[in-house]
């Protein structure tokens, strides 16, 4: 939900301007130090890493003095450590950093961030230019290193990653109850490894760590999820009841949004909104996979605001007419 939050944290320092030209050109200045300022504070987070004794949380860093961007610096530095493990593959993989960009590594990483997963850049700055001009080596090293693990999509990646970091950390597979119940997934994954059931959340398995069911019929079939467990505890945390209504405004891929569905077994309806056209296909396929019959899919078409005016125009009167919806149905509504 937080991807392009530092773009919007940007946008926003932009937006009181009051033509385009010189708003977008605040905006991509407002990036550009954004980017600098997540660059030094990524510097003494990996440095508190690395002797182990951080001197202050991430926060405290961001919330200092000297960071004038706070909440962008702060959105762009949380979604750069997400990736940062597949950055740095990538890097390695592309290998085009010499001597000079090494010794900037961490305004490499939060600039490849935003190159591959973030906002689209503008050629400001000398690293910004180095990387874009390097955007399609970094893309093929990215869609090697999919190819290497054996999975499509980046949030794949980011799973894997995140599950084989710590080789001790156990992997996680949610059961969907719309479709299975908890023992019978238990004894069918029992099958191909050691199964326990997770002590926080009820729906949710613990397998050995580096267990791949990527292909496993019941992954494939949408009867349980790759989910991890932090994720997972979201939906468990809210507590939805049959029957409730439910809005998750930043859905896709949508595994919240299923569990949301599955916890109020099937009753009631939730509403999913996303503004990603193909990352609503996304969702859509999540979706009908799980079996879900009550999730009312709402694709956002985003509109470019241009002054301040016209978004409070946009807003009130048109911004409504422009939601294009459609009810997902599976199986009986
Ligand atoms: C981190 S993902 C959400 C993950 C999801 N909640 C899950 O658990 O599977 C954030 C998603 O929110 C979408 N998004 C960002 N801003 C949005 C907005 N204003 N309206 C709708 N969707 C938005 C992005 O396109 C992206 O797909």
């Amino acid at each position: 939900m937080a991807r392009r939050n530092h773009l919007k944290a940007a946008a926003a320092a932009a937006a009181s301007s009051s033509s385009s030209s010189s708003s977008s050109s605040k905006a991509d200045r407002s990036s550009y130090f954004a980017r600098r300022e997540a660059a030094k504070v990524l510097r003494s987070v990996l440095k508190g890493d690395a002797t182990r004794n951080a001197k202050a949380s991430i926060k405290s860093l961001v919330y200092s003095p000297s960071i004038r961007n706070k909440k962008a610096t702060f959105a762009l530095l949380c979604q750069t450590l997400k990736y940062l493990p597949i950055i740095k593959d990538v890097l390695s993989t592309a290998d085009i950093l010499n001597g000079k960009w090494k010794r900037q590594e961490e305004l490499m990483y939060i600039i490849t961030y935003d190159v591959l997963f973030g906002q689209e850049i503008v050629l400001v700055g000398a690293a910004e230019k180095f990387l874009l001009l390097r955007k399609n080596a970094l893309e093929t090293a990215l869609a090697r290193l999919c190819v290497r693990q054996k999975v499509k999509h980046v949030e794949d990646l980011l799973l894997q990653y995140s599950q084989t970091s710590d080789v001790s950390r156990p992997r996680y597979v949610r059961v969907n109850t719309l479709k299975m119940d908890i023992d019978q997934a238990s004894e069918e994954l029992g099958k191909v490894c050691k199964v326990t059931k997770d002590d926080v959340v009820p729906d949710l398995l613990v397998l050995p760590s580096g267990t791949d069911l990527h292909d496993h019929p019941l992954v494939i079939n949408g009867d349980v999820l790759m989910q991890g467990k932090a994720s997972c505890m979201v939906a468990v945390a809210l507590g939805p009841q049959p029957g409730w209504e439910v809005l998750d405004a930043c859905s896709a891929p949508g595994n919240k949004t299923v569990h949301i569905a599955a916890l109020m077994r099937g009753k009631g309806r939730v509403i999913a909104c996303e503004l990603n056209k193909d990352r609503v296909r996304r969702l859509e396929d999540t979706i009908k996979r799980s079996g879900a019959s009550s999730i009312l899919c709402i694709f956002v078409i985003l509109i470019v605001i241009i002054s301040s005016i016209v978004e409070l125009y946009l807003c009130t009167i048109l911004l409504p007419s422009f939601w294009y919806y459609k009810w997902i149905m599976y199986g009986e509504c």
